[in-house]
């Protein structure tokens, strides 16, 4: 709660990815070994090849029987099917042992996300979080299973060669080596200039994505306002920054290429002229000589493949930088890290296992402000009681909702502390907060449930929408709970959205909740509805509710009246109203507008 709200999303160290894949990777370690034992032996049957060519060329040179051609012949068949055997082995093997770890990191990091405080993920622009755990995420999954396990391959092929030329001749790995500082050069000068490109090239994408996200997420002020030129010119401009760097990239990218193969040409020639010295003077046998030039012939693709890679690898790292950085984000408890990918329910266990304590919520010398400079809310106090029902009344602006968004963990305050108090003293219980529109995900009614408790059963789904009165509407639904609902799907009102919303809460079963709905016209059927439900969700359970009608206020326990981020007025509705201050006008307003009763003091 003491996090600043202007943090934006770090981007891990090397330190941190290491700590965080480190542990990922180790799970699978047995099938790993396996994989690096199957690229040395694919290895060593790539070099049986040239090899035998190498034996058939001195054959022939000596003219040999060409019945002994067939030992050389056996070998080359074997050394292919062997190559290609342990290669596929490899291959399988390297996925296996690597995508459960790059899956885990994936959901881990949309886990941390949402748990995210609000603020953070502005800061930082909503279009940052989504490039992190969409196009960042493709880009890790992506190179896990192809650049990785090729570099991991190349890399291997390379080392087994050189030893091979060096076990043949050493003058032959000497020859060879003099393509190193070319190469050497080549990669340095690509790795100095084309990380910066890349990592520019993801910062695009990811001001791109906030450009397309806003434009979107406005859309009807963008019409209304005909503001569709200039948001179409705000995305213009951000693909064609996203452009530059992309096409910087390819021209750093063939640059290199072309270097490597000034390498390769230089090796060759090394090589075969110094085959043709050693031959001539009779120091090495003319196979030998085949051999090594084939070896190092067999070395280009691997060597382009690791270098090629580099790429594909450096973007990739800076891509698991940035997911695990929402992982590292300071204002996420060690929770959401340590949380095994299986059990995402953890939040779940904790408020259901807390329920019955004596949960109550507290805002004590609480500050907050959107902007460093404005306070929206100054040294607020309040302190309701466990098991007690308390309604905030307000203009708008007043500073409700934020209000609300600050006790939830959905802010962080600025001064002073506002949350969930177990006797008196600060706790960890999550305390969840039903917005004014209740969004419906798409998916089934039943996966809309599910985000609230991933492990529930369908019992524990029907319980929840019979406790708020929605297993009615539900059930009438063309495939009941696992009719499709959300975008593409069954459309749902306003009302029903909100009327899942709180059954997921109901299924989350937590001690202290806070609702802030205003959608039902006073006096509608749908009111009457969701008041109902709201009255059976929150029965025993503390309750903080933003009153947007005036009978929800005056059935609560205790009302405080916000005015200008302050609390202006503070108690039961029945002595507010007597007390004949700003409740008792907005009361008597209220109910001679609505012909409402009074209604029964407290919830019952
Ligand atoms: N995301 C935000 N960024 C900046 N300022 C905000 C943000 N949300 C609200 N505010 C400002 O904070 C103040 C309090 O707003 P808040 O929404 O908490 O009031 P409210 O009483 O809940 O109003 P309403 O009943 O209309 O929801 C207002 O001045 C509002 O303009």
């Amino acid at each position: 709660m003491t996090q600043r709200a202007s943090t934006p999303l770090p981007i891990a160290d090397s330190r941190a990815v290491r700590a965080v894949i480190w542990p990922l990777l180790r799970r699978h370690r047995g099938i790993l070994a396996a994989a690096l034992l199957a690229l040395i032996a694919a290895s060593v049957c790539g070099l049986a090849g040239p090899a035998a060519i190498g034996w058939i060329t001195e054959l022939i040179a000596t003219g040999t029987d060409p019945v002994a051609l067939l030992g050389p012949g056996a070998l080359l068949l074997i050394a292919g099917l062997g190559q290609a055997g342990f290669g596929w082995l490899a291959t399988v093997a390297l996925s296996r042992g690597i995508q459960p770890g790059v899956a885990t990191l994936r959901e881990e990091t949309v886990a941390a996300a949402l748990t995210l405080p609000l603020a953070s993920v502005e800061a930082g622009g909503t279009g940052d979080l989504v490039s992190r755990v969409s196009g960042d995420a493709e880009e890790v999954s992506e190179a896990a299973s192809g650049a990785f396990v090729a570099f991991a391959g190349a890399g291997i092929t390379i080392a087994i060669t050189l030893a091979g030329l060096a076990t043949l001749d050493w003058r032959f790995a000497l020859a060879g080596a003099l393509a190193i500082p070319v190469q050497a050069f080549a990669l340095r000068r690509y790795l100095r200039v084309s990380g910066p490109i890349y990592a520019g090239g993801r910062r695009a994408d990811g001001v791109r994505a906030g450009a397309i996200l806003t434009a979107f997420s406005a859309l009807p002020t963008v019409r209304a306002f005909g503001l569709g030129g200039r948001e179409r010119a705000r995305i213009a401009a951000a693909s064609e920054a996203s452009m530059t760097w992309e096409f910087s990239a390819v021209r750093t990218a063939t640059i290199f290429y072309a270097r490597l193969n000034l390498a390769e040409w230089i090796g060759l020639a090394a090589i075969l002229s110094a085959g043709y010295l050693l031959v001539t003077t009779g120091e090495v046998p003319l196979g030998a000589a085949v051999t090594a030039a084939l070896f190092f012939a067999g070395l280009f693709d691997p060597i382009n493949t690791v270098l090629g890679v580099f790429g594909t690898l450096q973007r990739a790292a800076a891509g698991l930088a940035r997911l695990v950085g929402v992982l590292t984000h300071p204002a996420l408890s060690g929770d959401a890290r340590d949380a095994d990918a299986g059990d995402g329910d953890d939040a779940t266990a904790e408020a259901a296992s807390s329920r019955g304590h004596a949960i109550g919520l507290a805002a004590r010398g609480l500050g907050f402000g959107y902007h460093e400079s404005l306070a929206i809310l100054s040294d607020l106090n309040l302190e309701v009681a466990p098991g007690e029902h308390l309604a905030i009344v307000g203009e708008s602006g007043s500073g409700k909702s934020t209000l609300a968004a600050v006790i939830a963990g959905q802010r962080a305050a600025t001064l002073g502390f506002a949350g969930p108090v177990l006797a008196g003293q600060p706790t960890d219980t999550p305390v969840p907060l039903v917005a004014q529109e209740g969004h419906v995900f798409a998916g089934s009614v039943a996966e809309n449930l599910l985000i609230a408790r991933p492990g529930a059963t369908a019992e524990q789904l029907e319980a929840a929408l019979m406790l708020v009165g929605a297993r009615g509407w539900v059930s009438a639904l063309p495939d009941g709970i696992y009719t499709r609902v959300g975008g593409g799907g069954f459309a749902l009102t306003a009302e029903r959205a909100q009327h899942l919303a709180l059954a997921r809460i109901a299924l989350l079963d937590p001690p202290a909740v806070i609702l802030d709905e205003a959608t039902a016209e006073a006096g509608s059927d749908a009111a009457r509805i969701l008041d109902r439900a709201a009255e059976a969700l929150l029965a025993g359970r503390t309750a903080l509710v933003i009153a947007h009608r005036l009978d929800q206020a005056a059935r609560a326990d205790r009302v405080i009246v916000m005015e200008d981020g302050r609390i202006i007025e503070d108690g039961p509705h029945a002595d507010l109203v007597a007390a004949g201050g700003r409740y008792a006008s907005l009361w008597s307003a209220w109910s001679g507008s609505n012909g409402a009763a009074e209604p029964k003091p407290g919830h019952g």
